[in-house]
């Protein structure tokens, strides 16, 4: 007789699965080498931006005094005392009467208080420039702190470095950065139908494309896959491979044989390997058989075999404890939502999770599913952007109706769980 097993919530899995968590760890890597990686402390400008109060205009530094009657009549002639580019500073205090040509970047010379822009002064020689309107103090000056002050929070620790967070990592001068060290996340398929990526194909076989798909979601997550290709479905060999290899990894992930079937191998060897078994079915579709165990304090995940089913266990249970171990709080996927551009009609005792695409119609997110939904399609996975929620009940759902939606390739994430869910 098969094993009845007893589904949990899909909020209830991942509570158990967070429960678990890997402690994030630091190391520092060269300035470019940190996109994309996970900021491990929170950044503080270490002085103000700009530094020093500087022209933001090609032009000369005056003192703005000396115009106050200027005027189409009555023009004011300032005689040019000097000429500083960026990078360069003007080494003695401007005097009345004097002003100093000035290029963009240029830090303003004591005793001035506005710069007027080449194009509006009159220029004689370089010697002379004549004025014919008053200028303001404090016109055209970047002061000192204007960006930010000295002491202000930029970025908190745990987010995803871009080229904005580059920038104010140089400006603060890090060649080196301290990052989360990226969790090694273990990927094995199982299956005795399995081929290699370079075979061809054979009656009866398919390709390992889990093992693949798997570990590009590991990377995409910011974790690093080590992929140990496929083994058949042979216990001894599977136990021995995860024995050798468990070391290595912070957590396993195999794919294949988390069902019921007389090769179903993951609950026997979760047994064997003495692990606690977390969950062995949750309350969705795809996905139902996903398996979470702790062996000796470390996380295997058996994820179906089933590839649509795999890759939504990875992104629902996975991919938060990846996320919490770079520093992050904002461990799950963003959330918003959308009207059905398709119809479910047929009720589901589970929530279902639709691969889905989405477009933009008359300013509203419109939810269309990617290809076909079925647990065991992969094609569909190639347009899928999104993940569709439709909430367990009695009744189907037609298009027009309003649904919580995931973002797959969102970096920023969300901080919610599935509790907050909208129930239709
Ligand atoms: N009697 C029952 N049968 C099944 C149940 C059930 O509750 N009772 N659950 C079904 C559900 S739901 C799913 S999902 C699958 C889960 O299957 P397994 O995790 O045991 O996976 P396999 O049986 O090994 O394979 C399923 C399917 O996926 C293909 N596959 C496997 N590995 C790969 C890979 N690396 N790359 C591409 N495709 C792969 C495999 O050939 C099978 O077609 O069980 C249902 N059955
Ligand atoms: O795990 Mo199965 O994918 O629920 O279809
Ligand atoms: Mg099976």
């Amino acid at each position: 007789m098969v094993e009845k097993r007893q589904p949990i919530q899909i909020d209830e899995a991942i509570n158990k699965v967070m429960q678990h968590p890997l402690s994030p760890k630091e190391e520092s890597v060269p300035l470019l080498e940190s996109v994309g990686r996970s900021l491990a402390v929170n950044l503080y400008a270490t002085h103000s931006v700009p530094p020093f109060n500087r022209s933001p205009y090609d032009g000369f530094a005056i003192k703005s005094e000396d115009t106050v009657h200027a005027s189409r009549d009555l023009p004011v002639f300032l005689k040019v005392v000097g000429e500083i580019g960026a990078g360069f500073v003007f080494n003695r205090t401007v005097r009345n009467g004097e002003a100093v040509r000035i290029m963009t970047g240029a830090k303003i010379p004591d005793g001035c208080d506005a710069v007027v822009m080449l194009e509006i002064v009159r220029e004689h020689g370089s010697e002379q420039i004549e004025l014919v309107r008053s200028i303001k103090a404090n016109d055209n000056i970047s002061f000192k702190g204007e960006d930010t002050k000295e002491g202000a929070l930029i970025s908190k620790a745990g987010t995803s470095i871009h080229p904005g967070i580059i920038a104010q990592l140089a400006t603060f001068g890090y060649s080196e950065v301290p990052v989360f060290r990226k969790p090694r996340i273990g990927v094995l398929a199982t299956g005795s139908e399995l081929l290699d990526v370079h075979q061809k194909l054979e009656p009866g076989k398919i390709r390992n494309s889990n093992a693949y798909m798997v570990a590009a979601q590991v990377m995409r997550a910011g974790a690093v896959p080590i992929v140990y290709g496929k083994l058949p479905d042979d216990l001894e060999a599977c136990l021995a491979m995860i024995t050798d290899q468990m070391d290595d990894v912070d957590v396993m992930i195999t794919t294949g044989g988390a069902s019921v079937g007389d090769y179903d191998l993951v609950p026997e060897f979760i047994n064997r390997l003495h692990g606690k078994t977390l969950f062995n079915k949750v309350a969705m579709r795809p996905g139902s058989v996903t398996t979470a165990a702790n062996l000796n304090g470390k996380m295997l995940f058996g994820l179906s075999g089933n590839p649509g089913a795999c890759y939504v266990g990875f992104e629902l249970f996975v991919k938060p404890l990846i996320r919490k171990a770079l520093g992050t709080e904002q461990i799950h996927h963003a959330k918003s939502k959308g009207v059905l551009g398709a119809d479910f009609l047929k009720p589901n005792p589970f929530t279902r999770i639709i691969r889905g695409r989405l477009e933009e119609e008359n300013g509203q997110h419109v939810l269309f599913p990617s290809g076909l939904d079925k647990s065991g399609s992969v094609i569909s996975l190639a347009e899928a952007e999104v993940f569709i929620i439709l909430p367990a009940g009695t009744r189907g759902f037609e298009r027009g109706m309003e649904v919580d939606f995931l973002l797959l390739e969102d970096q920023k994430g969300s901080e919610e769980t599935w509790k907050t869910f909208s129930k239709l």
